[in-house]
């Protein structure tokens, strides 16, 4: 299957030049004065954390080339440079989901290996996900310790495919994939702030329909505490090409456990959650970029 992607058929998501290419476009499009070290992608409704950003740069996704439109509402698509509690970032406002992109995991990592290229040494990425932990509740914040990434385990990794060696290594532990003393700061920060703070296993599945509650009974059995379908690509490559990974999830929904007494999960459902448990996310997130 060839990478190419559709709208911009020169632009191959795993060639490192044509992420370079990309990278300078977007070099010639900012007045960049330092490299951001703090890269942060903004999970469903919550891309306020992007309006955070002072002396704001903004590039829409359509000013870049090989970025595909996002249609997932809730998602703005945008890249912003600026300041954030005195520390220059860049930011995804909003992300490249697999099941938009017929799967292509490397198309939907490809801004992780960007971020890279402009010098971020860290990743802050947010999600929203359903709760599968009873102890959930709506609105609360989990920190995620590992991952359960079920399209790459069925060799949809955005890993598959020529390994350039300038991309990072070919076969990539994953053993501590989500940095154990960020995870620690996060908790002294969550602590600061009076917030709650779960930890736990975020499951990513293809979607985009949202998980029987057959299904979801089978990931809680193996260890699941939230379900989305996103993250898990974006922090593979970020650890293949080095880059330490802060992740969380808004706990939107509580998943079904039990067909019986079920209920419809929505989208909008998702944003509302989201929207309400925003200022307390960005609150948190700017937190943790003052002591970074
Ligand atoms: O993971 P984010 O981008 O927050 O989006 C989540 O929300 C959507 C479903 O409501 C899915 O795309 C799921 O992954
Ligand atoms: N399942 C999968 N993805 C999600 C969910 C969910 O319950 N909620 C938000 N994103």
């Amino acid at each position: 299957m060839s990478t190419l992607i559709e709208a911009h058929p020169t632009v191959d998501p795993i060639n490192y030049d044509d992420i370079l290419n990309i990278v300078n476009h977007v070099r010639s499009q900012v007045t960049l004065t330092e490299e951001p070290k703090i890269g942060i992608i903004c999970g469903s409704g919550l891309g306020d954390l992007a309006e955070l950003l002072t002396e704001r740069q903004v590039i829409p996704f359509t000013n870049i080339p090989g970025f595909p439109p996002t249609n997932v509402i809730g998602h703005k698509g945008n890249l912003v440079f600026g300041n954030l509690m005195g520390k220059f970032i860049v930011c995804l406002q909003g992300r490249f989901h697999p099941y938009e992109h017929n799967m292509n995991l490397a198309l939907c990592a490809m801004p992780v290996r960007m971020m890279k290229e402009f010098g971020v040494r860290t990743l802050i990425i947010s999600n929203a996900a359903g709760g599968v932990n009873s102890a959930f509740k709506w609105g609360d914040l989990m920190l995620i310790k590992d991952q359960l990434f079920l399209p790459g385990l069925a060799g949809f990794s955005p890993l598959v495919g020529i390994n350039d060696p300038r991309m990072g290594p070919r076969f990539v532990s994953m053993h501590d994939a989500y940095d154990l003393s960020l995870r620690q700061l996060a908790h002294t920060v969550a602590h600061e702030q009076g917030i709650v703070l779960h930890q736990g296993i975020y499951v990513m599945s293809g979607g985009p329909q949202y998980e029987s509650p057959a299904e979801v009974c089978m990931f809680k059995t193996v260890g699941a505490d939230a379900l989305g379908m996103s993250t898990c690509h974006e922090v593979t490559v970020a650890r293949q090409c080095g880059i330490r990974v802060l992740g969380f999830s808004l706990i939107t929904n509580i998943a079904n456990q039990e067909a019986d007494t079920a209920v419809e999960v929505s989208h909008e459902e998702v944003l509302v959650a989201a929207k309400e448990a925003s200022e307390r996310a960005c609150k948190f997130v700017s937190g943790i970029v003052e002591k970074l």
